[in-house]
């Protein structure tokens, strides 16, 4: 994996380990960690060491090939049941990205279909590898189909991060914007702070000054005011899932975004690969990840609440399709009604 500043690989197979950027460090300093267990793996997903829903997928799935390449099975039976340890363990890190779901299933998948013991272990780490693959091929595909909705000199409200550090490389919502750049637009782009983990200011910003991508921050509380002031001409955000409905749940705080953009005539614009997209839920099934206190009561490591008050910190939110404009995806741009179109598009 290249260690220089001129590409950020989020996430990569190196020497029989996995390797993560620690978000948890950015932006004061680009340093790497490597998981050689699928147990650390487990925890550097819970502790956002790496974070971003096809991220959190494609680590998972190496997170299986770890724990296949170090079974000591001596029979087919014996390393599927280390790999459904392995899955349990690693199923239980997030609730709310789709992603890590549809990854670890799609690996299992692969690998209950091999006939022997050596076939499996290839199987498992060759899947998370194509899956690797995909993710920066779905991004560049879908950046080709979402950088036509964008216009030369408009000004891109984005919030949380969805850029290479939430994917393997390339992003999602900064994948399109990445896109229209490289097409000749001038896209400037405003991030949001995104308390409380501030994925705005700690990775977009500091993603989008890497690549010379002109980005100012606001505070979440100035979406409204920038856009009453005509300051904001599209908004691009990434998702965590998408129902067959259009129901997009994405990092807390887009829901207001939506709102807030709907009142302005603001395009409303979401970029999610297929791997994002859940076919089966419901809005009510989806369980949203309720984060430790201490990310609310605390600015830094300093305390700013008081000690006892009650603290609520739901993770994610839910943008109802009323509020969506189009949902970006690799094979095209879905428009409302997004139920009968997704089914179009999918063939
Ligand atoms: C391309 S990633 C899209 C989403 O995963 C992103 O917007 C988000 O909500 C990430 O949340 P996080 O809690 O940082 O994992």
């Amino acid at each position: 994996m290249p260690r220089n500043l001129d590409l950020l690989l989020t996430v990569a197979w190196e020497n029989n380990s996995v390797v993560l950027i620690d978000q948890t460090k950015l932006p004061n300093k680009l340093v790497y960690v490597k998981c050689k267990d699928y147990r650390e793996v487990a925890e550097a997903i819970k502790k956002l060491v790496v974070r971003g829903a096809p991220a959190i997928g494609v680590t998972a799935a190496f997170g299986l090939a770890l724990a296949a390449q170090q079974s000591k099975a001596k029979t087919l039976p014996e390393l599927m049941t280390d790999l459904d340890t392995a899955f349990k363990v690693l199923r239980a890190t997030r609730p709310t990205a789709v992603n890590l779901f549809w990854a670890l299933e799609r690996v299992m998948g692969r690998a209950k279909k091999a006939k022997t013991l050596q076939e499996a272990k290839k199987a498992v780490f060759d899947e998370a590898l194509k899956m690797s693959d995909e993710d920066i091929n779905a991004n560049r595909q879908m950046g080709a189909n979402g950088a036509k909705l964008f216009r030369d000199g408009d000004i891109v409200l984005t919030h949380c991060n969805a850029g290479s550090l939430a994917t393997v490389a390339y992003g999602t919502a900064l994948g399109v914007i990445r896109a229209a750049r490289e097409s000749g637009k001038r896209l400037s782009v405003i991030a949001t702070e995104t308390r409380p983990v501030m994925q705005g200011s700690r990775l977009t910003a500091f993603e989008l000054q890497h690549d010379g991508i002109d980005v100012s921050l606001i505070p979440d509380t100035a979406v409204g005011h920038m856009m009453a002031r005509g300051a904001i001409r599209r908004v691009i955000v990434g998702a965590d899932r998408v129902l067959r409905t259009g129901h997009v749940f994405n990092k807390i705080g887009t829901y207001q975004v939506a709102i807030l953009a709907n009142k302005h005539k603001i395009p409303f614009y979401v970029a999610a690969p297929l791997s994002t997209f859940d076919f089966e839920s419901n809005p009510e099934d989806v369980v949203i990840e309720e984060r430790s206190v201490d990310e609310v009561v605390r600015v830094g490591k300093k305390r700013v609440a008081p000690k006892g008050v009650r603290v609520f910190n739901p993770a994610f939110d839910m943008t109802p399709p009323e509020l969506i404009t189009g949902i970006i995806t690799e094979r095209g741009v879905l428009t409302p009604p997004f139920e009968k179109n997704l089914k179009a598009l999918l063939g």
